[in-house]
């Protein structure tokens, strides 16, 4: 690599920018639009992997694919834990080790992954797919009627429409339990989970300056009244009828059944941890739910994106059915137009910190030190894509027409810290997508705007003008 050329590896130090008192080079990171662009152009001055304090945070950031395998495969074990910051302590309960995705690595976690792989996984041959399937199914001939609701030709605001579609598909999936879309209760719900992932999406200067809590101190327990409203809907409307129904006898009706036995059997497993656990996962849709939103308007911004998708939908279905999971297969531009959308969306990947002292690259690493996987540079870097800021689907295709994602390209991360719910991500947002541009055409008032290194758009965002089609258009 060019940072093992430019540096003495004797000293065995990482190179980087010179820290300020008290915040470090905290104010590099607001240069660019993104952090991850920031990273990307203090890479070029100080190579692929290069140290950086934030705040008193001892952080290294690697940038090219050899040394982002290092951290995640080669040495996944010694990069197993998770910042400390006290908005993730928040936004759990008091306590990140709470969440799957927040807290540091631990047979605890080993144990949630396992019972969590089977329902969130779910393999394209294994029953469980065909559950999500029938599921989806369901739920989506639900979504249509929802939408013949909303105004058209005009600006509608369609996002709480698709977040409650895919709050009920993960429901009824996990839980076997889903609501009405006019549900006061769970319209909250589905909120202030949205809520959540955009507090998620964001970064903070309080993460690295602890000493600015006061100012922060509303916005702190805005996060925690999010979760705990939550909480109380996810006990009341599902968790207690669940309890009352389930039969220790049977095998598990679902994952919510699979948490409650495993809760009998396991003395490491707490009634907290079962009940965030399933938070967590149910909390997954509003990730699909946003990925929809920024693949919908990649795809009003490239109106002949939309016509190709809509020509696939139309081939396939022959306009006589809804869209499902087993046209995927068939459906290789659409598919591909999510993969474009996930690498110009270049979701941050959650930082890892070492658990024990070790190295990256012969570079000596300690124990702490917080490390940012740029995959910014993955996604758009010059190296790795032609025209990276095209939005091009077609480029994860081949001249036969198969879907191919090249081996850089990890939108979900690798190794054991991998994304559990990538294929439930895949499943549902194909099944909205698809069905909402079988049934309209979709515009704006101008375009639709998204925030680069960001899968998340706000709770209130961009309108869509929505346009039935008619026997014409098919
Ligand atoms: C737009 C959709 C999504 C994207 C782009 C995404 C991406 C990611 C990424 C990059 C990570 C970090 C991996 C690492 O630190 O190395 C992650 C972790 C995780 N994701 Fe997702 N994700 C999405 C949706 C979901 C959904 C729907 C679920 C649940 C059903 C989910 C569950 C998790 C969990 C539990 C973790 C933590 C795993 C761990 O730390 O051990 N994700 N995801």
């Amino acid at each position: 690599t060019s940072s093992r050329q430019n540096k003495s590896k004797l000293s065995s130090t990482i190179n980087g920018p010179k820290p300020w008192p008290v915040i470090g080079s905290l104010h590099l990171l607001g240069t660019h639009e993104t952090p991850f662009q920031a990273f990307t152009a203090l890479s070029k001055l100080y190579g692929d992997i290069f140290s950086i304090n934030l705040g008193s945070s001892r952080c290294v950031v690697v940038n090219n694919l050899d040394l982002i395998r290092e951290v995640l495969i080669t040495k996944g074990s010694d990069f197993g834990g998770r910042p400390d910051f006290l908005r993730f302590h928040k936004l759990f309960g008091g306590d990140r080790n709470n969440s799957l995705a927040l807290c540091d690595w631990s047979a605890l976690q080993k144990t949630r992954r396992s019972i969590a792989r089977t329902y969130c996984s779910p393999r394209f041959t294994s029953l469980q797919y065909d559950t999500v399937s029938q599921v989806g199914i369901d739920e989506m001939n639900v979504f249509i009627k929802e939408l013949q609701k909303l105004p058209t030709e005009q600006p509608c605001d369609i996002k709480p429409v698709v977040l409650a579609a895919c709050a009920n598909m993960f429901t009824q999936y996990m839980c076997s339990t889903s609501f009405s879309y006019d549900d006061r209760e769970f319209q909250k719900a589905v909120r202030f989970f949205d809520e959540i992932f955009w507090e998620i999406n964001q970064g903070y200067a309080v993460d690295f300056l602890p000493w600015l809590l006061p100012i922060y101190k509303g916005h702190m327990e805005k996060i925690s009244n999010w979760a705990k409203e939550i909480r109380q809907f996810i006990l009341s409307r599902i968790i207690d009828k669940h309890r009352s129904t389930l039969d220790y006898n049977s095998p598990p009706r679902d994952f919510t059944d699979a948490l409650l036995m495993h809760l009998e059997e396991d003395p490491n497993m707490n009634w907290e941890h079962i009940i965030f656990e399933l938070e967590d996962f149910i909390g997954g849709h509003s990730a699909i739910g946003n990925l929809v939103m920024v693949t919908l308007a990649s795809i009003v911004n490239h109106p002949e994106v939309g016509n190709r998708i809509q020509k696939e939908i139309d081939t396939v279905t022959r306009g006589t059915r809804l869209p499902n999971l087993f046209d995927k297969a068939a459906m290789p531009y659409t598919e591909a137009t999510i993969w474009e959308t996930l690498r110009k969306a270049s979701s941050p990947i959650v930082p890892h910190v070492a658990s024990c002292d070790t190295e990256i690259d012969g570079f000596t690493v300690e124990k702490g030190t917080l490390i940012f996987i740029n995959n910014y540079e993955l996604n758009l870097g010059e190296q790795y894509w032609v025209d990276p800021e095209e939005f091009r689907p077609e480029r994860f295709l081949t001249a036969s027409g198969n879907v191919v994602k090249p081996a850089h390209f990890i939108p979900f991360s690798t190794g054991k810290r991998t994304c559990i719910g990538q294929r439930l991500v895949q499943c549902f947002s194909f099944l909205i997508v698809t069905t909402l541009l079988q049934q309209y055409n979709l515009a704006t008032n101008g375009v639709a705007k998204t925030k680069p290194g960001c899968v998340a758009v706000p709770p209130d965002c961009f309108k869509f003008i929505l346009t039935p089609r008619t026997k014409d258009d098919h």
